[in-house]
Formats: C-alpha cells, structure tokens, sequence
C-alpha cells in the first residue's frame, strides 16, 4: 500500500482561447507564429480561413494551453468569425501602426466580436514598431493618441509591438495572463509618445472573466 508520501497530485489544467483578429497584412500571424515558434518571416503568406497554434505555459501549479486562432484578414472570411471569437477569454485587436485605417477599422471589428462575445477580454495591439518609429513625429503622437481614445472606449489595455524585433511580445502574453486570472503584474508601463506604449493597468478589469 503506497502511503500518502508518494501520491502524485494531479496538475490543474486548463485550455484558454486567445482570438486574434484586425484587417489584412497587419501582422496577425507574424504575432501568433513569433511568441508560439520565436520564429519570424519577412514573406506574406495570406491566412484562408482560421490558423490556430497552441503553447503551454505553466502558471503556479497549473499546466495552461493557449489555443490561439488567427483569423484571416480578408473580408470572405468573416464568416468564421465566432470560431476566433467566441470562447475566447481574450480578443487581440491588431492594427498596424504604419497604416491608420487599420486602427480606424478596429471599431468595426471591435463591434462585431464583442457581439458575439461580450465577456472577452480586449487588447488593443499596434504591430510593426519597428517601421512606426521611422515615421515623422506628428504621426506617431496622432497614432499614439487616438489609440489611447479607443482604448478608453474599449475598456483595453494598449500595447505597440514588432515580431520583427521581439518587441512587446512576451510582455503581451504576460498581461493577457494577468489580465485573465486577475493577477497583478509589476512589469512598468510606458506611455510617452515615440515610445513602444504599454498601458495596462487601468483598463480591461471589467470584463466577466476578468473578475
Ligand atoms: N517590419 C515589420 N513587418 C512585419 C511585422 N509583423 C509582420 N510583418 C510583415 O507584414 C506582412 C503581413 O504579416 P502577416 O502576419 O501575414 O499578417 P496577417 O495579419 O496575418 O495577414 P492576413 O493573413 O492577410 O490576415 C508580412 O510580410 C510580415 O513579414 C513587424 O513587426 N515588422
């Protein structure tokens, strides 16, 4: 008889869905495949349909798999919309920060998302970084603050990233976690203009799974 010394306590697991979604080319599947993979490529394969990649993360004692699923961006497949989307704790609104009707487009896909699933969490995300601090000064303040307008309308956290240079990446893994389990992160936030924004705190609390 094996005494209690030796049981082996079972890990927790969960599955937790991430949808990412945003217009065409901005950069959805370069995320997914550089935080899954730590891979990135210059070529654009255009996403048909749904891809989805998973990633175990382990948080305390529990075992997590991250089911993400990108949504290509191309307007036919908005059909497949509720399959990112709703079971998702967390919906990544991707922009890319050197085309500003990407970000203009976010209300719509904002829109239709939380339609679908009105407890999901939102992160707004502004991808290509790298090229975004290449642009002139007054660009990057009007980007810079009409996406902290989204982000207060949105209830969500702002986060400008680049697969391309690791940028912002893992950091936004980690607030999604945070963000999910209610746990609080000491990671600083950024928010001056021309600077990578990180703004998390005071936004994306509300939400049902959130709490
Ligand atoms: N410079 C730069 N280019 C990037 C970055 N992220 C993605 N790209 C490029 O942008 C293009 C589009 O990237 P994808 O990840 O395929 O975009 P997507 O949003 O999944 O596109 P759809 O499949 O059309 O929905 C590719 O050529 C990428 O290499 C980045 O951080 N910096």
């Amino acid at each position: 008889m094996s005494s209690d010394k030796n049981k082996v306590n079972p890990r927790e697991e969960i599955q937790l869905q991430i949808g990412i979604i945003g217009d065409a080319q901005v950069g959805k599947t370069s995320l997914m495949v550089k935080y899954v993979q730590d891979i990135y490529n210059k070529e654009y394969t255009q996403t048909l349909g749904v891809n989805f990649l998973k990633k175990r993360i382990r948080l305390r004692s529990t075992d997590i798999t991250l089911s993400l699923m990108d949504l290509g961006g191309q307007r036919e497949f908005i059909n497949m919309l509720p399959l990112a989307t709703m079971d998702s704790y967390c919906i990544l609104l991707l922009f890319d920060l050197t085309r500003p009707e990407t970000l203009k487009s976010v209300r719509e896909w904002y829109r239709q998302a939380f339609g679908l699933n009105k407890n999901a969490i939102p992160i707004l995300v502004g991808t290509k970084y790298d090229l975004f601090i290449e642009l002139d000064q007054d660009y990057q303040e009007e980007i810079s603050r009409t996406c902290l307008k989204y982000a207060q309308i949105m209830d969500s956290p702002v986060i400008f990233s680049s697969s391309a240079y690791s940028i912002n990446i893992q950091i936004l893994f980690k607030i999604i976690i945070a963000k999910i389990f209610n746990l609080r992160l000491t990671i600083s936030e950024i928010s001056d203009i021309g600077d990578p924004l990180l703004i998390y705190k005071e936004f994306g609390n509300t939400h049902l799974n959130g709490s």
